[in-house]
């Protein structure tokens, strides 16, 4: 009994210092994990609010058995001077107001001409849109353009199809109604008259040439700021197109055009001259003061 409490202040002691030590080590593994997730799933690119499906390198999975992410070529790539053309305030406001009337005058348009558009100025459009930023310069887009007519024909059949379910079925009354204005259905003429359509696929990942995969960081705001480039590349032309978001739509038409499976679907744009009896919804857009705020 005289043996145990003489020892129990040093047992104490002892024990406070285990505790401590113990609660010192979990404290720091859990400030570690917060900074740099182990976790190899953690992807704070993917914008979760986005629903960016954007797919994880598999850099640490399984089948890896190198650094092939490293690539020293672009390590040592080169800074060159840039110096792009300046404006004086003059000239600044002018082009300002020149390009916002131009952009304003862009509006989706559902009734497409047949007349034949020249090829190298589609080509250029699509170079254009080619210039977009992109995450961690991946460039995940591919632009499938299409001219043939038993293509466009096969795009429409599948589209067609899709959207009637879509209409009738998967978008819900709410959407339905709220697309009434815009007096659109499931009848999609433009994809067999419209001289070209452009199919815009992200790249979800890309594939190294030793086969692995390539993560593509924001592939789909990257994509998604290439097709605004590019309509206003079509708009600066004098050309139209209408936006399309063909659901269902993706795997089928992906597999139609052959695209590979790190490819998606997410835009689906005709494009040609307006057809001359073309009508677009009178909509109204908001003013500055509803969509900027100055702080
Ligand atoms: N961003 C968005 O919120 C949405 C956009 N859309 C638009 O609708 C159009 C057609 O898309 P839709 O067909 O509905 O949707 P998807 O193209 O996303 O495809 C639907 C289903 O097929 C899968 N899938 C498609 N492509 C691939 C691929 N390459 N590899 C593996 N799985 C694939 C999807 O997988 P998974 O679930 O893993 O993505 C999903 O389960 C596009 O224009 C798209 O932009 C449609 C739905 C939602
Ligand atoms: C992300 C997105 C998806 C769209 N999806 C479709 C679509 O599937 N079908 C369609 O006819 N229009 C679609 N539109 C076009 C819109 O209906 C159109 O932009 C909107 O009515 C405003 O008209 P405006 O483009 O003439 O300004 C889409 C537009 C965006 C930006
Ligand atoms: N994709 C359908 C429905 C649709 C139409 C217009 C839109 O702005 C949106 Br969003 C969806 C269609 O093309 O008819």
């Amino acid at each position: 009994m005289a043996v145990f409490s003489s020892l129990t202040p040093v047992f104490v002691a002892v024990l406070c210092v285990i505790i401590v030590f113990f609660f010192k080590n979990s404290q720091r593994r859990e400030n570690r994990s917060k900074q740099k997730p182990s976790d190899q799933t953690a992807r704070p690119w993917a914008d979760e609010d986005l629903q960016d499906n954007t797919e994880i390198s598999t850099k640490h999975s399984e089948d890896d058995d190198g650094d092939d992410w490293l690539d020293t070529a672009e390590e040592d790539l080169v800074h060159i001077p840039y110096s792009p053309s300046q404006y004086s305030a003059s000239e600044m406001l002018q082009r300002s107001e020149k390009f916002y009337s131009l952009m304003n005058l862009r509006r989706s348009v559902r009734c497409i001409s047949p007349e034949p558009v020249p090829k190298e100025v589609i080509h250029n459009v699509i170079r254009t849109a080619g210039t977009a930023p992109s995450g961690a310069h991946t460039e995940p887009w591919t632009f499938v353009l299409v001219s043939d007519a038993d293509v466009k024909h096969k795009i429409r059949e599948i589209v067609e199809e899709e959207e009637e379910i879509n209409y009738k079925q998967r978008m819900g009354d709410k959407w339905v109604h709220d697309l009434k204005k815009l007096r659109t259905n499931w009848v999609k003429e433009y994809l067999d008259v419209a001289p070209y359509l452009i199919l815009v696929f992200k790249q979800i990942y890309g594939v190294l040439p030793s086969g692995k995969k390539r993560t593509h960081y924001y592939n789909e705001i990257s994509v998604s700021i290439s097709c605004g480039i590019l309509l206003a590349a079509l708009q600066n032309v004098g050309l139209v197109t209408v936006t399309t978001t063909p659901l269902n739509c993706g795997p089928q038409l992906r597999s139609l055009l052959q695209r590979p499976a790190n490819e998606k679907l997410l835009m689906l744009l005709p494009v040609g001259y307006p057809s001359p009896d073309a009508k677009v919804p009178d909509l109204k857009r908001k003013p500055l003061d509803q969509i900027m705020m100055t702080v």
